[in-house]
């Protein structure tokens, strides 16, 4: 079955988006990209508000980039059933997944090169969550968040 996955960035990420895009297609991945198409200045909670809808209502994973990853990280966590981790390293990307089953992984393509980027989204896909212990605390907050 071919892995489907929500992509979105603002300007300040656009040309870093175009590059994940490449690798995911590269991979196999469906991709949905919800925007932004060019590097015309645009509004990153516009394009987080995107991806989280695409990740809630389609059960899947999303990838969200802008300048830092903080803006993005910020607006995705306001949604209900979202688990945005905002990554800097592959190490970052082992634990969101193994520990906080994060389902949006954000990228700042303003602090992080290509190269860098491509080993934390191997990172990413190459760990999953370890349930346990864990789940206990993801219940805690399941509920929290807003409908998006
Ligand atoms: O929201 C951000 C900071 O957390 C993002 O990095 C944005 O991409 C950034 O603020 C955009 O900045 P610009 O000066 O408008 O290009």
């Amino acid at each position: 079955m071919m892995k489907k996955i929500a992509l979105g960035s603002d300007h300040a990420a656009y040309e870093m988006k175009e590059t994940v895009k490449r690798l995911l297609l590269s991979q196999n991945f469906e991709v949905i990209d919800v925007g932004t198409h060019s590097c015309d200045r645009v509004d990153y909670p516009d394009y987080a508000k995107l991806v989280s809808h695409e990740v809630v209502t389609q059960n899947i994973q999303g990838i969200l980039l802008c300048g830092s990853g903080i803006g993005v990280s910020i607006v995705a966590n306001r949604f209900k059933g979202i688990r945005a981790a905002l990554c800097r390293t592959p190490e970052d990307a082992e634990m969101a997944r193994k520990h906080n089953d994060a389902n949006v992984l954000c990228l700042g393509a303003r602090f992080n090169t290509e190269e860098e980027i491509k080993k934390i989204i191997s990172s990413w896909f190459e760990n999953s969550f370890e349930g346990g212990r864990h789940t206990d605390r993801l219940n805690k907050f399941s509920d929290l968040g807003e409908d998006c």
